[in-house]
Order: structure tokens, then sequence, then C-alpha cells
């Protein structure tokens, strides 16, 4: 298209000078507002309600406002009530109109708190445009909310008027609906945009509600977690990746995520399952709180479990032998069984296997699956693949990831940059090309889009290549050597269950390392941080998740339950608004119910990563990049068509 034409179908749009003048002002106004604050999450590994209630409370932020308006007018326990309003209004709502006596109480009540409110979302929305706030309230009050909002100044009786708009809504049954608008406003202007640092997926159980949470959110990214990526894989086609997920469901007691919420048969596996497993104590789920299951089930899951194993390790093989360069050739484990001395070597070493499962293993061709595993897998991929609400959860995740961001100057990614141990990029041959660093990883994330776009194609070396991303030495999700769980299910020895880690896990505690990092992501160093995911930071054990004096920050806190008494807390945040970025500790997250009554907020030790000397503008953001192009454009616009 030639600029001309281009700039009359612009003219369209704005078809009078005016027009175009007001949206220049409008855009250069907005590059000298504060920039949004950003949230950053990690490793939420299916924990919906304490992911909910980090969301819900912009990790402290909406107290953090409450209180600086009104510390001196409410207690303390009146402003933990305000703040679980507005984390959770339906059920708070309820719960205190529960205690009045009189409609004459709740009449009060609902006029102050409304005035609260109000005054809450005018501080809240201080550092955007009219507009923008206006497409955060709700449609049906937007009117009544501005009125309340901007009927302020002198020359109005302010609160007379003010009195008779709320006891109208109060006399007209709009109360609630009104509060309930306001708080879910609240926690909108609070952050303005959410990065999920990968790891929605595995271990808790609920991720598709996350998921369906994430859908409705108003601005979010996610930087995909290996864990994520294999279940892209399991839906882009691949068994192996398939098998995996189901293994891990079944380990931790989540099967009805599979079966019930995205309606995946698992009858032929269970049949299977049943035929030619037993009881096996490697086999058993984890229990976890919410689902006691009875003896027949757990002893369902447990063959289950060894089922889906075993087709896992057989599926291995192959993969492994037709892709050398993956570099896996020691995983080929049903391969370096001595079935009658029940041993297998590894790196050399032999170990004694126990409560192993290998009825279904043909000694000679381990690598092969039996007719009823493969009709099984293949059954299971069909139904994976027709499920409706895995393909929209799965689109989402494809649409909004990618592997790594670079977001306002930072470099965001779940895993690692592989390096060697003097902190070069480690370089992987793939069909005879060499690639390191971040051409590297844009690599792999085409290979992934690939198979994403071609799931009917099962074993090519992009649907390999995603499976990759799950276990790989190189894989910048995963970064270690190898995934030791076959070692975990057979083998008693914990030296043979080690995973060794890529030296990026203890190099990214140098600042020059990380430096480095950043100018291969051409990032500004001095300015630029890695926010990083996937590895718990074990407080416990004195470590700071700040590193490399500030140029690292690991934020996987561990929302995930199963790794809490190692971490010894519940998770770490991060926010970043025009004053810097702020690290948030979490205490453990009891219950939404427990914060409903309680008020039980646990919130949170802050730690200042940094302070900027000024203010941050949207100008200085990648938002703001955008908004000068396009105010470039207008001004070409206003010359080409109105200057004439
Ligand atoms: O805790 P589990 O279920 O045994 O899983 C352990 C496996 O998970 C991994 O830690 C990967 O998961 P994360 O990304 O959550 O760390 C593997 O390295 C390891 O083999
Ligand atoms: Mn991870």
């Amino acid at each position: 298209m030639t600029n001309t034409k281009y700039f009359d179908l612009l003219a369209q749009k704005y078809d009078s000078e005016e027009k175009v003048a007001t949206e220049i002002i409008n855009l250069e106004a907005i590059l000298n507002l504060p920039k949004g604050t950003e949230h950053f999450v990690s490793d939420l590994h299916g924990e919906f309600q304490a992911f909910q209630h980090v969301l819900r409370n912009g990790s402290g932020k909406v107290k953090e406002k409450i209180r600086d308006l009104f510390l001196d007018v409410l207690s303390e326990s009146e402003i933990n009530e305000l703040a679980t309003l507005v984390y959770y209004p339906e059920e708070k709502l309820q719960l205190i109109k529960n205690n009045f006596q009189s409609e004459q109480e709740l009449s009060d009540w609902y006029t102050d708190i409304i005035a609260h409110l109000i005054k809450l979302i005018s501080y809240a929305s201080s550092k955007y445009t009219r507009s923008k706030l206006r497409k955060a309230l709700p449609k049906q009050f937007v009117y009544i909310i501005e009125e309340l909002l901007y009927k302020t100044d002198e020359f109005t009786n302010k609160k007379h008027y003010y009195t008779k708009i709320v006891q109208q809504i109060i006399s007209l049954r709009q109360a609630d609906k009104l509060i309930i608008g306001l708080a879910y406003t609240t926690q909108r202007l609070v952050v303005d945009h959410l990065h999920v640092v990968g790891d929605i997926y595995d271990r808790g159980p609920d991720p598709d509600k996350i998921m369906d949470t994430l859908i409705r959110y108003h601005s979010v990214d996610i930087q995909w977690g290996n864990h994520d990526v294999l279940w892209i894989g399991a839906f882009a086609g691949s068994k192996v990746c398939l098998a995996n997920i189901i293994r891990i469901c079944a380990r931790y007691n989540n099967l009805d995520i599979i079966e019930d919420v995205y309606g995946i048969n698992l009858r032929p596996l269970l049949n299977l399952a049943e035929k030619y497993y037993e009881d096996n104590p490697a086999f058993r789920p984890k229990q976890h709180s919410g689902k006691k299951l009875t003896d027949h089930e757990e002893l369902q899951i447990t063959k289950i479990h060894q089922a889906i194993a075993m087709i896992q390790f057989k599926l291995e093989i192959p993969i492994i032998k037709r892709r050398p360069y993956f570099n896996m050739m020691e995983r080929l484990l049903l391969e370096k069984i001595d079935y009658k001395k029940n041993e297998v070597t590894i790196h050399g070493k032999t170990y004694q296997l126990k409560n192993t499962c290998f009825m279904t293993v043909n000694q000679e061709k381990p690598e092969q699956l039996t007719t009823e595993e493969e009709q099984v897998i293949e059954k299971l991929l069909f139904s994976v693949q027709h499920s409706e609400k895995l393909a929209r959860h799965m689109n989402f995740l494809m649409n909004k990831g990618s592997l790594y961001l670079r977001y306002n100057g930072n470099l965001l990614l779940h895993g690692c940059i592989p390096i060697d141990k003097n902190g070069n990029m480690e370089k992987m041959v793939i069909e005879d090309k060499a690639y390191a660093g971040r051409e590297l990883l844009d690599v792999f994330e085409q290979y992934l889009r690939h198979s994403f776009a071609h799931p009917e194609r099962t074993e090519d070396l992009a649907t390999d290549m995603v499976w990759y991303l799950w276990t790989g030495e190189f894989s910048s999700l995963f970064g270690k050597r190898e995934m030791t769980t076959f070692e975990r299910y057979f083998i008693e020895d914990k030296e043979a269950h080690k995973e060794i880690k890529n030296p990026y896990y203890y190099l990214r505690e140098n600042e020059e390392v990380c430096k480095e990092i950043l100018r291969e992501f051409s990032l500004d160093p001095e300015q630029g941080r890695i926010i990083n995911g996937h590895t718990p930071v074990k407080e416990i054990a004195g470590e700071n998740p700040i590193k490399a004096n500030g140029k690292m920050i690991v934020i996987d806190g561990g929302f995930s339950k199963a790794y809490q008494s190692t971490t010894g807390i519940a998770g770490y945040t991060l926010l970043y608004n025009s004053y810097g970025m702020q690290l948030v500790a979490h205490k453990k997250f009891t219950s939404k119910q427990d914060v409903l009554l309680n008020g039980t907020d646990v919130l949170s030790v802050k730690r200042l990563v940094d302070k900027e000397l000024e203010r941050k503008k949207v100008l200085e953001t990648n938002i703001g990049e955008k908004l000068l192009q396009e105010i470039q454009i207008l001004k070409s616009l206003l010359e080409y068509s109105y200057m004439k």
C-alpha cells in the first residue's frame, strides 16, 4: 500500500483536523503520566485460590492504598474489613450485612462504604486518563460513578448532591451491585499489567480456573514454563508429553483435571491399568487436603500411574534414537536394565531396582508398546485434541505466551539461558546448525509454534522438540542435565535422583554474567534486569531472591504447596511501578474463608529492589514507544491531509 492510500484510510477515522489534533494531544498527555504498575507472578502450579488472593490484593497494593488514605480515620480492623471487601466483594458483603439489626444501620453503612470506595478509586486512578478509568468502570454504573467522582468541586453542594445519589442507589436496591463493581474496578486499577513467568500447570488442583481467570484479565502476558509446554505439547500431538501430563496428574491425585475438567476419557487407560498392575508404594498418589481418597480409589490411581509411566518410558526411546543431537542416549533406561538381575546401570554405576512394574515390557524391544497400550495412547490423544476447553486454554497460552519477553527494559523468562561454566552461551546443534543464546530460544519457539500449528504430525522434529523443551539439557525451560523420573520411582539411592543443574543457576549470582545475558537480548545491562521463575527460593536456608546486585530477581515463591516446606514461604511476587521495583514475600495462604472471616491477609515483607530517583513515565516504557510511533503517524497525517 502506498503511503497516500494509507493516509486516506486513516483519514476516514480521523475525519477532521481537530480530531487528529485531539488524539495527538491525548497521546502526548498519556506519555507524561507515570508508568502503570506491572505485577509479576510465577510458578502458580494450579494453586488457584492462592493465586486469586495475590491477584485480588495486588500483592498488597490494595491495602497499601487503603492505608494511605484512611490511616487516620479508620481503625486497623476497619481497614482490614474494607480491604477484604475489595478482594472478595460478593462474599464479604453477605457477611457484613448479616451483622446489621436495622435497615437504617445498613443504609448508613452503605453510605459510608460507597464514599470510601469512591475515594479509593479516585486515588488509585490518579495516574490514568479519564478515558482509561472509564473503561475500568462497571458499564451499568459509569454515569453514576462519574457523577460521584467528579461532582466534587467547591461550587457544588457536594455533600448534599452526593448523599442524594447514594440514597437513590440504596432505595433502588442497587447498592450491592455498585459496591461489587467498585471493588473490582479498584482491583483492576491497582495493577495495570500482569506477567505470569511460567508454570501455570501441574501439581496443584485448579490450573483450568487459573487459565479462565487469565483469559478474563484486563492485560496479561505469559512466559511459558516447562510444565506449560508439556500441556501444549500434548495438545500439539506429542504422545510422550501427553503421557507425562497424565502421569503427573496421577502422581498428584489430580486426574479429575483430565477427566472432569477437560472431559478426556480415561476409561481405556483404567482398563489397561486394572489388567496389568497391582499396588505399588512408589506409585501411590500424593494425598492433598480436600480430596480424601478411598482405598479403592487410591489403588486405582496407583495402577493408572504405573500404566502411564511405563508408556512414557517406552515412548521416550524412539525419540532419543531419532534425535541424536538431543544427547539423551543415557536415558535409554529400559534398554539398560538387566531384567534377570533386576539392575540398571546409569552413568557407569549399577543400581538395584525396586518397586518395578515392567509387566508390559518386551525385554528384547523395550520401546515397543503393546497393542493395548498403543490403542490407549491413540484414544487419549484423540480425546485431548478434541477437548474444546483444552483447545481454548492452549490457544490462549499460545496467543499470550512466548519463551521469553523483553518488556520495559527487563528480560522475563521462566528457566534459564543455557551457559557453560565459564559463562559462555551453550551451543546446541539442531539438524547440523548450531544455535546459542537468544537465537537458540528463538529457534525453540519457532519449533513449538510449528508443532502447535500441525497437531496431526506426531513424530516430526517440531513435536519432538516440544518434549525436549520439557526435559532437554539445553532447554531454557529446564536447564538440568537430565530428569531423573525413572530413578526416583525405581532406585532407592538418592544419589541417582540428583538432577545436575546448568551452571546458569549459580553463575546468575554474578553481575557480569547477568549483564552479558541482557546484552545478548539487546537490553541495556545498566538499566535492565532478568526476572526468573522456576527454581524455588529457599528462604529457610537463607537464599536471597535478589541476586547479582539486583540484576537478577527470582520470583518462584512456591505457590506450590508441595514445595512450601523447602522454601519456608508461600511465594514471591514482584511489583514494578513508576517508583521502582518491590519484591513481596507472601506468607502461607490458608484459605479464602480465613481471609473473609478474620481478615488474615498475611502481608508480606517488602524489600525495595530499587528506588527510582525520578518517577518513570509512560514515555519510557514499551507502550510509550508505540505511542510515540502513533504520534508520528498522526503528525504526518495532519500534514498530508490538512496542511496542504
Ligand atoms: O516433585 P516431583 O513431582 O517429583 O517432580 C520433580 C520433577 O519436577 C521438576 O523439578 C520440574 O518441575 P519444576 O519446573 O516445577 O521444577 C524436575 O526437574 C523434576 O524431575
Ligand atoms: Mn518450572
